[in-house]
């Protein structure tokens, strides 16, 4: 996003500070010394530092005509007229939290759900050797848009990871006009918070909605497109903008994992809401090679 080298020091620091404000994005917002909230906010204040140190260093580069070919979202963003330093940072920030923080979430989760699911495991690989075999065909080893769109059954496993993992929980929203509600009124200027998870746990929506199911999204009435209840990217106005995205690397994640790696979690440790979805342990694993008869 910003040109940054992962084994910078800084960045790690940047990464405990990241935490922080992870940890306390979801609390009583109570802003005494000690409290979670506050941590937050000051470490809130310290990634923007931060990232508005690196904005100016790229606005420097580019008055002095050194800004060589970053090819990042920093700037992409300095490309758009009409955006502030202070808007630049705040979208960075922004797309730091929806981006990375989400994907990182779902990921372990599939590791997880896929674990205690060997038959899941099976068919994605049965997909994804065709897939391997269309490729070397072809003389190539990228996957492009035509594998992608050969993956069905791994847009199935996403899908029920989303639904059952619920890395996004709930989602406030201000109300802007009065409203009837089942006999409740709830009034201008409220906040209501609709809990995603809830509705992704509702037996009347989903069939014995504790199990990783795939296959339930096979079915033509449960797919995304036809299934209102299905909510882990949001939905109306603010749907979110990287769905398309965020699937197509969670796709090429998992057909790297199922054709190279067998793997298994060390010990129990199911995933938490601590509030953000997590894995108390790290959810430690031990990974073997997979011997594909043609990887
Ligand atoms: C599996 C991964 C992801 C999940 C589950 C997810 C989920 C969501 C949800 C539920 C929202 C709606 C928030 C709201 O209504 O208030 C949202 C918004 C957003 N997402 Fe994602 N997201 C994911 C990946 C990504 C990626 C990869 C990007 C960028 C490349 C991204 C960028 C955004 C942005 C910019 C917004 C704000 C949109 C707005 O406020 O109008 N997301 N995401």
């Amino acid at each position: 996003m910003m040109n940054c080298d992962a084994n910078n020091p800084e960045v790690d620091q940047l990464r405990g500070e990241y935490i922080n404000l992870n940890k306390g994005l979801v609390s009583l917002p109570f802003n005494f010394p000690g409290t979670k909230y506050r941590k937050a906010l000051q470490s809130r204040s310290n990634v923007l530092k931060y990232i508005n140190q690196k904005v100016k260093e790229r606005q420097q580069q580019i008055n002095d005509g050194c800004e060589g070919n970053a090819d990042d979202l920093l700037s992409f963003l300095f490309n758009q007229i009409d955006l502030s330093e202070e808007e630049i940072a705040d979208h960075l920030l922004g797309f730091i939290f929806a981006a990375h923080d989400t994907l990182s979430s779902v990921i372990p989760l599939a590791i997880y759900f896929l674990e205690g699911c060997q038959r899941a495991v099976d068919q994605l690989r049965e997909e994804h050797l065709h897939i391997r075999k269309m490729m070397e065909s072809r003389g190539e080893t990228e996957l492009n848009w035509t594998d992608y769109k050969q993956m069905e059954f791994t847009q199935c496993v996403i899908n029920e990871t989303l639904r059952l993992g619920n890395v996004v929980r709930y989602l406030p929203r201000k109300v802007t006009k009065t409203i009837q509600f089942k006999g409740y009124e709830i009034p201008s200027g409220y906040t209501v918070i609709p809990a995603i998870a809830a509705v992704h746990m509702d037996p009347s929506l989903f069939d014995d909605p504790q199990c990783f199911n795939p296959w339930r999204w096979q079915r033509e009435s449960s797919s995304p497109a036809r299934n209102n209840n299905f909510m882990s990217f949001g939905g109306g106005q603010r749907l979110c903008p990287g769905i398309e995205f965020a699937k197509v690397e969670l796709s090429v994640f998992i057909h790297r994992l199922v054709l190279a790696y067998v793997w298994e979690t060390e010990e129990p440790d199911p995933p938490m809401a601590l509030p953000m979805v997590d894995f108390a342990r790290g959810l430690p694993m031990k990974i073997r090679p997979y011997m594909s008869p043609i990887v």
